[in-house]
This record gives C-alpha cells, structure tokens and sequence, in this order.
C-alpha cells in the first residue's frame, strides 16, 4: 500500500509539514499549489527536499476551470496548463489533478469537454505528464463521478485518467458501487476523506469539515472496496480540508492520518470479499472484556487522601506489590492501585499532572495479539521493565501519556494478582459497587477525534453521537466510546473556564478527570457510602421536580432519590441512575451508576446540573457565584 497525503492536511511551513509527513510514515504527498507558491523554494528546490525525506510528489493540484471554457478562455487555459507543465517538470512529478470547472463560462457538453481532455492529453504526453480528472461535489457540470469518467471514456487518451475523491461521491451520497464498473487502469488517483454527518453547503462542508477516514460518519470503507475490486494500485491519499488539523501539531495530525489509512485498508480486507489489500497481515481488532485495574499515582504525603476516598467509597486494601511500593484497594472484583513510587514512570506522571491514573489495565481476549495490532496502527509501545520473577505486561501509551496495560485470561497474565501481588486475606465489606463502568478522560477539544480514532481503531469499539454539555462557563463536548466492556468517554473543552477546561489546565494536560463504578443497587450503595463518610455530590430541589414531571416518576421513587442525591436518565433501552463524589483537588470526581435493561447513555442531560452543583461545592458557602 502506498500512502500519500496532501500538504493541505497538515499546519506548519512547507518544510514542517515535510518533516512531520515524513515521520508519519507516509510514502508520498500531493502538492497543493498554494502551498508551493507560499513557499520561498524554487521548484526544483522543493522537489530535491522531498526526495531528501525519502517522499515522492505523487500529485500536483489542483488546476481549476480547464473544461469546456468558449475562447478566449479555452486558449488561455491551455497556456496556464503549458506553465504548469513545465513546473511539474521541475519538481519532477507526472500527475496533475483537474477538478470539474466551477466557471461561469464554462458551457458543459460531454463530448466538449473530453475534446479539451484529449487536447490536453496531447500537450501532456509532450511534458511526460498524466492528466487526472475530478468531479468536485459543486463542479458547473460535472458533479459527479460517473460523468467525469464518461469524459476520460470518450477522451479516449492514455496520458488522460480519472481522480476519484471519497468526500465528493458520498458527501454527495452517490453510491460508491459505482466504482467497480470503472476499469482500474483508468484511475490514476484515489483521495481519501471522511466527514462528519452535518447537513450543510456541500462546499463549506468539503473546505473546513473533513477528516481523517473513520473519524467521520461516511461510508469510506465501502468506497474503498469498491476501488479495490477495480484492481486500482496506486497512492491512497489523504486530501483533508479541516480547520482545525489547519491548526493542530503537523506531527500529531500526519501520524492520525497514516494510522487511519492502515485501519481503513484492514477494515476493507476483514469486510470483504475483495482481492487481497497490499497491507502486512496483524490481528484483528477485538472488543475489551473488562478493564483489571486502574491505578493512581501519588505521592506518599498525597497518598492518604486519596486512601481515604477510597475508603469512603467501601474500597479496602486488599495486598500490595511484591517489588514495587503500590498497594491493592479493592471490593466486588474492581482493583485500584495505589502507586507512591518516587522514581520512574509513576513519579514522572505525579510530577507532570499531581495525583492522576497514571495506568488502566485492560483484559483482552488475548494480549499479545491486541499489543501487536496496536504496534501496527502506531501506537507507542511503552515495554516493561519487569523484575525477575514478576509479569511482562504488554503496554501502550494511551491519552495524556498515561500507561494502557494489555491483560488476558489465557496466558500467564491471569495470574497477574498471584504473581506480582501478596494479598491479605481480609474480608472486604465494600459498599456494593461490581465494576468500572466507564471513566472519563478531560483533554484539549482539538485531542479528541484523535483518542477517539486511537480507542476505535486498536479495540473493536464503536462511537456514540457527540453530545454537547452545557458548563456555566462554555460549552464541553463528549464523545463516547465502547468497546465491550471498556467505555469511555472523551470530554474536549473549549473554553478554560468550564470545570473540564480548568481540569486540563491544572493537573497539566489531558488524563482521566473522572471514574464511575457500577453498582446493582444504587440506593443500597448510597446508604453503605454515607455510613462512610462519601462526600456526595448534592443536587438541588430544582432537578427533582424536573425530573418527576418530565419523566412522569414515582413520587416516592424522586423522594429517594432527593434524600440519596441520585439523579436519573432513561433512554429506549432502560433506566439510569446516577451520583457524584464532589470534586477532589484539582477536579477529580468518582461517579457512582446503575444500569437498568438495556440503557446505552451516560446520563450527559443531567451533566449541566452535575456540573453547576460540583462549581457551586468548589466555592466557599455565601461567596457571590461569579
Ligand atoms: O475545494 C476545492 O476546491 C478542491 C480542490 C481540489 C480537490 O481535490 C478537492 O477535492 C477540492
Ligand atoms: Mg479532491
């Protein structure tokens, strides 16, 4: 497979952008025009530093408003394409994209415009250059990509092909299925682009609101096996307009990219039946059964605080590890780890963000096999540097730094709490919480289509709709992801007064802001966590008589729910019931959750009222709020 990706898609100058390319592991770039006469290279300077970062220009673009122009028009359209010619010489690359006309004297006429095709094929062949045609969404007469091919067909001239570009045919919902009755000889170029499902002027859309294939909601994957099966060989190249990858880290943004073009092509072959993808063969993606195990760093003056929510919320210290100065707390099957190491990778996570989850454990159907499909979609490996005697567990670097250890039940790894941990034998009297249910991790909003591609790409997960929270001081976004028995949701802020904009702020950095536990009973664990001494979260009078009249509750239900702090949701599946810790130093909160049928959400429409009641605990009584 050969991979490519238009200079457009990343921020930086000419040469950053290279560089960034480069590292990203691209093969090749389509230079967008702009981008070169932005730059102060000659053209053969640009094409040597190319070269030099081992990359090939596999495409020039775009030139506009060649076809079907009246003259004096048509002349002077080929007199630009002979200037453009000889540039391409000197940078030394033999294809040109030419998107569909958007002039206003453009006449149109199939048998017109490939007349101008066949002309130009001529004047190409002259230069040793190869003429490609795209149909953009909003082309003046071809929109669409069966009419540009019927205009290749009738030019009828080798130097002269079609350019197919993903957003164009299903951002104008064109069925892709039309690929495969092109002959694969005759596409020249394939570019590549998702975008998120927003009704909107197909131009606008196109310019600011594309994105990396799988982080949108377009069909690329079955657009790719439609080109596929026409036998198509050349580049696969990302052609990403979007504002904010215009603003993002050049490096960051090329390495999402390449990760997404080799889970697309190992999405098309799994999804078959296509002839086999040119792709190194590496295990297939698979849902997550549980997450083992999180576990904090902290400092050993930090350590008892958080020892003590921990209690609080029917945790016991349950053992600790043979080697390494972590303790066990634990109750119903779920594991926290409590790490005060003063040196190595803990500490440096205590150092950057104070005490943070520095590592979530994952159990996996087999950990191997989901460690190297991680390694082959670029995810950086972080090996472990085990004492004799003790457990080498797979790991990978996840959101914020943080660790993402890979456990099984198959290999040695099952006996992970035998062999690196001595547990006492005590009775753990916990307050009834059964599991991680989900937990939520704060980061820059420019971070999130990136974690949420590295989460839906290594694990068999699926995204949610985003959804929009409303924090008192700006807006918060929330995209959920699950995997199995792994949720998480990824909250992108915005603006730096919102309580997840201050979380980034001040623990340095994305990590996780909140953990939320299962329980089988909330109101029994509501009464377990006030014995104890949780600091639950209180909700106003305000939410009940809410929640009672807009979903129709039981009076005596709300009334529990009132004295216990709960709050509700329901969707189509069940029932949600719900309650908060207030927040710790520096933003950090425990969720408590129940499940009832078939729920599938995260209670997000009583997040503006967790949120306001979590400002208002944050500030000292009789304060004015603002
Ligand atoms: O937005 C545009 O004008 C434009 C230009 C060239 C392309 O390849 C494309 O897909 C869009
Ligand atoms: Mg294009």
């Amino acid at each position: 497979m050969k991979t490519s990706i238009a200079t457009v898609s990343i921020s930086g100058t000419f040469a950053e952008k290279l560089k960034a390319i480069a590292a990203a592991g691209f093969d090749g770039i389509e230079i967008f025009e702009q981008d070169f006469i932005a730059s102060d290279f000659t053209p053969a300077e640009v094409g040597r530093m190319v070269r030099d970062h081992g990359l090939e220009i596999t495409l020039f673009q775009p030139f506009r408003d060649f076809e079907g122009l009246p003259e004096p028009h048509r002349s002077r359209a080929f007199a630009r394409a002979t200037r453009k010619f000889d540039l391409m010489n000197q940078l030394g690359t033999d294809l040109v994209l030419v998107c569909s006309s958007v002039h206003p004297a453009a006449m149109g006429g199939i048998d017109r415009m490939a007349g101008d095709f066949a002309a130009l094929g001529d004047l190409a062949k002259s230069h040793g250059i190869r003429v490609g045609f795209e149909a953009l969404a909003w082309g003046r007469h071809v929109n669409d990509h069966r009419d540009a091919w019927e205009v290749v067909r009738r030019a009828d001239h080798p130097n002269v092909g079609l350019i197919l570009d993903s957003f164009h045919t299903l951002g104008r919902k064109i069925d892709p299925e039309t690929i495969r009755r092109i002959p694969g000889d005759r596409i020249f170029f394939v570019q590549l682009a998702d975008a998120p499902a927003i009704e909107m002027d197909l131009l606008y859309w196109s310019r600011h609101f594309r994105n990396m294939p799988g982080e949108g909601d377009l069909d690329v994957a079955g657009f790719m096996r439609a080109v596929v099966a026409t036998g198509y060989a050349g580049p696969l190249s990302l052609e990403i307009f979007n504002d904010q990858f215009r603003a993002g880290l050049p490096r960051l943004v090329a390495c999402d990219g390449h990760r997404s073009l080799i889970a697309l092509m190992d999405r098309v072959r799994r999804t078959g039946p296509t002839p086999p993808v040119d792709l190194p063969a590496f295990p297939a993606a698979t849902p997550v059964q549980r997450v083992e195990f999180i576990e904090f760093a902290t400092s050993a003056n930090d350590a008892p605080a958080l020892e003590s929510l921990l209690a609080a919320t029917g945790f016991a210290r349950a053992g600790a590890h043979v080697s390494k100065p972590v303790t066990l707390w634990r109750q119903g099957g779920v594991n926290v780890l409590v790490n005060t190491d003063s040196t190595g990778f803990a500490r440096n996570s205590y150092m950057a963000h104070g005490t943070t989850v520095s590592e979530v454990a994952l159990m996996v159907p087999d950990a191997k096999a989901t460690h190297q499909r991680a390694l082959a979609l670029l995810a950086q490996d972080h090996s472990p540097s085990a004492e004799p005697g003790e457990l080498q567990i797979p790991a990978i670097r996840g959101v914020g730094g943080s660790i993402i250890r890979l456990l099984d039940g198959e290999s040695d790894l099952s006996r992970i709490w035998s062999v690196d941990f001595r547990s006492d034998a005590v009775p753990i009297d916990g307050a009834g919480l059964v599991g991680i249910d989900h937990f939520g991790q704060t980061m820059a909003y420019d971070e999130m289509l990136s974690w949420a591609l590295f989460y839906t790409t290594i694990f068999d997960a699926k995204k949610a709709l985003m959804v929009d929270v409303a924090d008192p001081d700006g807006l918060v976004r929330s995209q959920a992801v699950q995997s199995g028995g792994l949720r998480v949701t990824l909250n992108g802020a915005e603006a730096r007064r919102t309580l997840a904009g201050r979380f980034v702020e001040e623990t340095f950095g994305a990590s996780v802001q909140h953990i939320a536990f299962a329980t089988a009973d909330i109101f029994a664990t509501a009464a377990s966590l006030a014995e104890r001494g949780f600091p639950v979260l209180e909700i106003g009078d305000n939410y009940y008589d809410d929640v009672e009249a807009r979903f129709g509750l039981d009076a005596a239900l709300v009334a529990k729910m009132r004295s216990a702090n709960v709050l509700y949701d329901e969707d189509a599946g069940g029932q949600f019931f719900q309650l908060y810790s207030a927040p710790r130093a520096g933003g950090f909160f425990f969720e408590i959750v129940q499940r009832q049928g078939n729920y599938q959400g995260y209670g997000a429409p009583n997040a503006p009222f967790r949120i306001a009641a979590q400002k208002r605990n944050a500030r000292p009584a009789g304060m004015p709020q603002h």
